[in-house]
């Protein structure tokens, strides 16, 4: 069976960019939970509906053909024919995505499509990130890692990377991301089991060095 690799943390903690390199690194797989979370806000809103409106956004998730690959090189995301790999980026889908996220039936209906995945995986593993990974989607993984790093440390992060956005709101957005989604997950604080790797006083290589050596640790493989 493929092994959960499960990696929880805050927007803007390292997730996508850590997990990416740990899978490459290893040969492993590599899911970004979020982006399936993204793909159901933009489907939502293509269809006009409003992502506030429980009702709408499960009629949405009804007819929602999604595809996701586990190649840590290739983060190409589809709803049906479009390729919504670069629009679910943008400002418009961040401020809507938590309200999608909110509703249970979602969250039930896309961790079983997570599940599928790494259970058909064609890797020894799969790195898995999110905000329930190692509490919810996968809580008997063998290695659990929340990845944090504190608030204004995340947002700058994320302003680097959003060229042209403003700073300022871009900050001002993801606090707002991180309250609507703490009302639904807790993923500030590590269950218990789960390893804490804080980025905040690491440079990018160092949290991945950080991570890997919590792999290690437990599973016994060494890289390089
Ligand atoms: N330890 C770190 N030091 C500096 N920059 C980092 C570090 N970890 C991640 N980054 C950068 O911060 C940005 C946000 O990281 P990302 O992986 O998108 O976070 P998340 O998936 O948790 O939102 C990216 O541009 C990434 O390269
Ligand atoms: N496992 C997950 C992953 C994402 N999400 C939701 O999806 C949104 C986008 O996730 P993301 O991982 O792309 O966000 P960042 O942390 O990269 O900014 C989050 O703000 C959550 O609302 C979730 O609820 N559960």
């Amino acid at each position: 069976m493929t092994d959960f690799i499960a990696i929880d943390g805050p927007a803007g903690s390292g997730k996508s960019s850590v997990s990416k390199a740990v899978a490459r690194t290893l040969g492993f797989g590599y899911l970004d939970t979020g982006s399936a979370y993204r793909a159901l806000a933009w489907h939502v809103l293509d269809r006009g509906a409003d992502t506030a409106d429980a009702g709408a956004v499960l009629a949405a998730v009804a007819e929602f053909p999604v595809r996701l690959g586990l190649d840590p090189d290739d983060r190409a995301v589809h709803v049906g024919d479009v390729d919504v790999t670069e629009a679910i980026r943008e400002p418009a889908v961040s401020g809507a995505v938590s309200g999608v996220a909110r509703v249970p039936e979602v969250r039930e209906q896309v961790n079983r499509l997570f599940r599928s995945l790494v259970a058909e995986a064609p890797y020894p593993a799969v790195v898995v990130e999110g905000r329930d990974i190692t509490t919810v989607v996968a809580p008997d993984a063998p290695v659990r890692i929340l990845l944090t790093a504190a608030p204004e440390v995340r947002a700058a992060r994320r302003a680097g990377e959003l060229a042209g956005e403003n700073a300022e709101a871009v900050a001002a957005a993801l606090h707002k991301r991180d309250a609507s989604d703490s009302a639904v997950v807790d993923f500030l604080n590590a269950a218990e089991g789960v390893e804490v790797v804080d980025s905040t006083e690491l440079d990018f290589p160092q949290t991945i060095d950080a991570v890997l050596s919590v792999i290690e640790r437990i599973r016994g493989v060494h890289h390089g």
